[in-house]
């Protein structure tokens, strides 16, 4: 029977990277979908953005919507100080489960709790079924009419202290207009805008990095 796409690139990864080696999962990644197939991982352009921004925030607590098969997860996770708790949520099931042994393999499965089903949910439970406070950093790559809701979202449970920085993927390409609308001309944010491309390709895409003034 037919693979998925997803776990075509978990092969490519059980094949090409070494266990417990998250810069190797990473490699592989990007290697299988410049040689083999496209697919929607921040990438290594838009991921070199990201790294700067996790080394300069350093953080404590990370939330990522969107995980997909781990991509963004691993590369995040692969720069967090020792006692740090990453959690990312993921909607659909098959990825979610493709997603679990891309970070069993990279051998973060202690800094990452992967979480199923949809933000809206999700968003309000975060206190209480997880312990956290405050989320020092997010990374926004889900469904991207949803990244203007779940900022409201956030900022009614109280998620985002003086300093929270939310980093979103896509705001080009697919596009995120109502978010980068609210979030450019809001007083309680400070944005800028990364300019780069659409993963593996030359289509132009960039990262919004808004820091939540309280
Ligand atoms: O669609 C994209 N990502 C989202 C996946 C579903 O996310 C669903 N999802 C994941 C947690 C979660 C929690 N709650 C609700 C929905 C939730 C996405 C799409 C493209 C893209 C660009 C050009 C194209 F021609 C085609 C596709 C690129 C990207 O980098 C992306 O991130
Ligand atoms: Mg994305």
């Amino acid at each position: 029977t037919q693979t998925t796409r997803p776990q075509r690139m978990l092969a490519a990864v059980q094949k090409s990277a070494t266990r417990g080696d998250p810069r190797s999962v990473v490699k592989a990644i990007d290697q299988f979908c410049r040689q083999k197939e496209w697919a929607m991982n921040v990438g290594d352009e838009k991921g070199c953005i990201l790294d700067s921004v996790v080394t300069e925030v350093n953080p404590a607590t990370v939330l990522e919507l969107g995980t997909y098969c781990a991509y963004s997860t691993v590369r995040i996770a692969s720069l967090l100080p020792p006692d740090a708790k990453l959690i990312t949520l993921e909607f659909n099931p098959h990825n979610a489960a493709i997603a679990r042994q891309v970070i069993a393999w990279a051998g973060l499965g202690d800094k990452i709790q992967l979480v199923e089903g949809p933000s809206g949910d999700w968003i309000p439970k975060m206190k209480e079924k997880f312990g956290i406070e405050t989320f020092d950093l997010v990374f926004l790559d889900h469904w991207k009419d949803r990244y203007l809701p779940d900022t409201k979202l956030m900022e009614e449970c109280g998620l985002l202290r003086k300093g929270s920085v939310l980093l979103a993927d896509n705001v080009i390409c697919p596009g995120t207009p109502d978010y980068l609308e609210y979030i450019r001309n809001s007083p309680r944010y400070k944005s800028q805008y990364f300019r780069s491309h659409l993963e593996y390709t030359k289509v132009e895409d960039g990262l919004e990095k808004s820091v939540f003034l309280g």
